[in-house]
C-alpha cells in the first residue's frame, strides 16, 4: 500500500481490538490494509497458541511492528503490599513484550478500589514502573480513562507524569477519553512532545449516555463521528508528537465485522484524516455535477414499464449489452435485463466528475475496490469502484466526444407518452415534467452503515448531513445523506434486523426524480398509468392540523397522494411508486424554496403504505 505519499513521520498503527477473530486473523488484516505497525491487547495474545516470540516472528514477516502492548490495569497509588503484587505482575509482562518486541506498555489510570486519591504516590509509584521498564529498555505510557477513579483528563495524567519525572515515563493520549469528557485539547501543544509516547486515535457518534458504554461499544474510525479529530491530532501533532498514528476502536459492529474490509475502512479513514491535516497529498476530489445514470439490474417486467409511466422514453439500447436506456429531462436509468434476480435493484450509479480519471485514481488512493470493465472495441472505458455494499459507481463525463452514452443505439419511434421522439441519445426529452435525479436512495446493511457515509465523503469528497432516526412501522431507520455537486446519496439502515416477520420489508431502494410541478407531473404520470403509490386520508387529516396547507393545496395533494413537508427553508411536496418487482421504487420530488431535507417525516406513512400494497398483491 505504498502508493500514497507520506511524509516522513507517519506511521499508521491499529489496536487489534479494533479487528474480529483471533490473533492471527487481526494481524494479516492489519497487515493487507497496509497498516506498519499494531498495538496488541492483551487478551488477543492470552487466547493465542503462538508464544509470543511467535508473534514477533509472525509480525515481522508481515512487515508489521508490534508498536504497543495494552492494557496494564489498576498499577497506580496503592498500598505497600499491592504495589509489590502490581510490580510483579509488570516484570512478567515486561518479560513478555522483550519477545514480542514491543517497547511501550500502555498503563491505564487506575479503577481500583484498592487505590487512594494521592497524586504524590501515583507519581512515586509510577516512577519506580518506569525504574523498572528502563532496565529492560522499555517505556510505560499512562493513560487516563475517561471514568478512571482519581485521574481522568488528560491534564491530570500529565501533572502526574511531570510529579513523577522519569524519562520513560511518558503519555498515551486517546481522543475518545479526552473528546467524550469535553476537555479542550488546546493545552495539549503545551506538552513536550518527547513526553507523548503514544496517540490512540478513536471517533465517535454524541450520545447521551455512560462515558465507560459509549467507550467500549460506539467508537467509530475518524471521520465516521461528531469529534473534530483533525483539530484533535492537529494539537498534538503541533506539540512535536512523532509516534504512529494508531486506531483503538471499540465498536459491536466491527468486532463482528470481517477483518478484511475492516481494516480497508480503518486505513481510509486515517488517509482521510492526514489529508485533512496535510499529512498525505492524495488527488484532489474532482468537481462533481449531479447523477449522470443509475442502473437497475431486472430480470422481471415491472420497471421498464413504470419508467413509461413516469413519462420516460425509451431512447438508446446497449449495442452489446441487454441494456436499455431511458431519459427524461436530464434524468437517465439504464434498465439492465441481465439481472440474475428477479427482484429489481440499484446495481450502479453515476457521478458527472469534471476529471474522471482523477476521480477513480483518488478512490483508488483511498483503497476503493477497482471495479474490472468489460467493454467491447470502441465502447467507452468508464472507471468504475465498488462501494461498501457492492453498488458500482462510475465516474464519467457525458458529453461530447468522449461520452459513455456513444454505446447507445438511437431507438426510434415513438415515445410511452405518445409523443414522437427523434431518438437521439442524450437528447433532453420531455414526458412529464421531470427534469433530473433529486437524489438516490441505497438502503444499506448496518453494518456497513458507518463504513459507506466514511466511503462517500472521502472518495467523492461528497458532506455526510447529520444522522437522523425515526421509527418506521418494521423498526426504527437511521438515515444520513451525503451531498455536494448536486449528488445526493441517502443511506438509510434498519438498526436491527431480527426474525423473520414483515420478510417483504426486504430492504427497497429507490431513484427520485426532480420536477418543477409536482402536481401536474402527477396528473401526467397518473395519464399515462403510473403505478403511483395511495396515501390513506389519515395523513392529510393530520396534515391540516400539523402544518395546515392551503385548502385548495390540501385537497389536490389528497387527491393525488402527494406527500407535503416544511423546513426552515422551503416546501416540499413528493410522492412515489409502488414497489416495483420487490425491491426499487420511484420517488418525484419538488423542492421549493430551497428546502433541503428528504421528507423524513413521511417516510413511515409512505412504507406503511407500500407494506400494504405488497400485501394485497400477494
Ligand atoms: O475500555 C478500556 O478498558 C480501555 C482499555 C485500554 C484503552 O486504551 C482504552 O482506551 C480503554
Ligand atoms: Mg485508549
Amino acid at each position: 500500500m505504498s502508493s500514497t505519499d507520506e511524509r516522513a513521520g507517519t506511521r499508521r498503527a491499529i489496536a487489534t481490538v479494533c479487528l474480529s477473530g483471533t490473533l492471527e486473523d487481526k494481524l494479516t488484516a492489519a497487515a493487507a490494509a497496509g497498516f506498519a505497525g499494531v498495538e496488541i491487547f492483551e487478551n488477543d495474545l492470552l487466547a493465542s497458541p503462538w508464544s509470543p516470540k511467535q508473534v514477533r516472528e509472525h509480525c515481522v514477516d508481515l512487515g508489521l511492528t508490534v508498536d504497543l502492548y495494552q492494557p496494564f490495569r489498576d498499577f497506580e497509588a496503592v498500598p505497600p503490599a499491592v504495589l509489590a503484587a502490581n510490580l510483579r505482575r509488570a516484570e512478567h509482562k515486561f518479560a513478555v513484550m522483550e519477545q514480542l518486541g514491543a517497547d511501550t506498555m500502555l498503563v491505564c489510570s487506575t479503577v481500583s478500589p484498592d487505590a487512594v486519591d494521592d497524586d504524590d504516590l501515583a507519581a512515586e509509584q509510577l516512577h519506580t514502573l518506569a525504574d523498572r521498564a528502563a532496565a529492560h529498555g522499555l517505556r510505560i505510557a499512562y493513560e487516563a480513562l475517561a471514568w478512571g477513579r482519581f485521574v481522568n483528563t488528560y491534564e491530570h495524567s500529565w501533572r502526574i507524569v511531570r510529579r513523577a519525572a522519569h524519562p520513560a515515563l511518558g503519555l498515551c493520549l486517546d481522543s475518545f477519553h479526552i473528546l467524550s469528557r469535553g476537555s479542550d485539547p488546546a493545552a495539549i501543544r503545551t506538552i513536550p512532545g518527547e513526553k507523548l509516547f503514544f496517540l490512540q486515535l478513536a471517533d465517535a457518534p454524541r450520545l447521551e449516555m455512560d462515558v465507560l458504554q459509549w467507550s467500549r461499544h460506539h467508537r467509530l474510525f475518524p471521520g465516521q463521528g461528531a469529534f473534530d479529530l483533525t483539530a484533535f491530532t492537529g494539537h498534538v501533532l503541533a506539540a512535536g508528537y512523532s509516534g504512529p498514528l494508531s486506531l483503538e476502536v471499540f465498536n459491536d459492529v466491527f468486532r463482528q465485522a470481517d477483518p478484511g474490509p475492516a481494516a480497508v475502512d480503518a486505513m481510509r479513514s486515517l488517509l482521510a484524516l492526514e489529508e485533512s491535516l496535510g499529512t498525505t497529498e492524495l488527488p484532489v476530489a474532482p468537481a462533481l455535477r449531479g447523477h449522470a445514470f443509475t442502473e437497475i439490474a431486472t430480470a422481471g417486467p415491472e420497471v421498464s414499464p413504470a419508467l413509461a409511466g413516469l413519462g420516460f422514453t425509451h431512447v438508446g439500447q446497449h449495442r452489446t449489452k441487454p441494456v436499455a436506456l431511458w431519459q427524461q429531462g436530464a434524468a437517465r436509468i439504464l434498465v439492465n435485463s441481465a439481472g440474475v434476480e428477479e427482484s429489481a435493484s440499484v446495481v450502479a450509479l453515476a457521478v458527472e466528475s469534471a476529471d474522471p480519471v482523477a476521480s477513480a485514481d483518488r478512490a483508488q488512493r483511498l483503497l476503493a475496490p477497482v471495479l474490472p470493465r468489460t467493454h467491447s472495441a470502441g465502447e467507452a472505458d468508464l472507471s468504475a469502484v465498488a462501494a461498501p455494499d457492492g453498488t458500482s459507481v462510475f465516474f464519467c463525463r457525458t458529453g461530447p466526444g468522449d461520452s459513455w452514452l456513444d454505446d447507445f443505439a438511437p431507438v426510434s419511434g415513438k415515445a410511452a407518452s405518445g409523443k414522437a421522439v427523434s431518438g437521439k441519445p442524450g437528447q433532453v426529452v420531455d414526458g412529464a415534467g421531470l427534469t433530473g435525479v433529486d437524489h438516490v436512495s441505497l438502503t444499506q446493511p448496518f453494518d456497513h452503515f458507518d463504513e459507506a457515509a466514511l466511503f462517500y465523503r472521502a472518495v467523492l469528497g461528497l458532506e455526510p448531513e447529520p444522522v437522523t432516526e425515526f421509527a418506521a412501522p418494521f423498526g426504527l431507520v437511521r438515515s444520513r445523506t451525503v451531498t455536494g455537486g448536486e449528488v445526493r446519496i441517502a443511506l438509510d439502515s434498519a438498526l436491527l434486523r431480527r426474525g423473520d416477520w414483515a420478510p417483504g420489508v426486504r430492504e427497497p431502494q429507490h431513484i427520485a426524480f426532480a420536477t418543477d410541478d409536482a402536481l401536474a407531473s402527477a396528473r401526467a404520470m397518473r395519464a399515462l398509468g403510473a403505478p403511483l403509490l395511495p396515501i390513506p386520508g389519515n395523513y392529510y387529516d393530520d396534515l391540516d392540523a400539523r402544518l395546515a396547507p392551503p385548502p385548495d393545496l390540501l385537497d389536490a395533494l389528497r387527491a393525488h397522494s402527494i406527500l407535503y413537508d416544511r423546513d426552515e427553508h422551503g416546501t416540499l411536496l413528493h410522492f412515489f411508486t409502488e414497489i416495483l418487482g420487490g425491491r426499487v421504487f420511484f420517488e418525484v420530488v419538488q423542492r421549493i424554496d430551497g428546502y433541503a431535507g428528504y421528507g423524513a417525516a413521511n417516510a413511515p406513512v409512505r412504507m406503511a403504505a407500500h407494506r400494504r400494497h405488497r400485501l394485497a398483491g400477494r
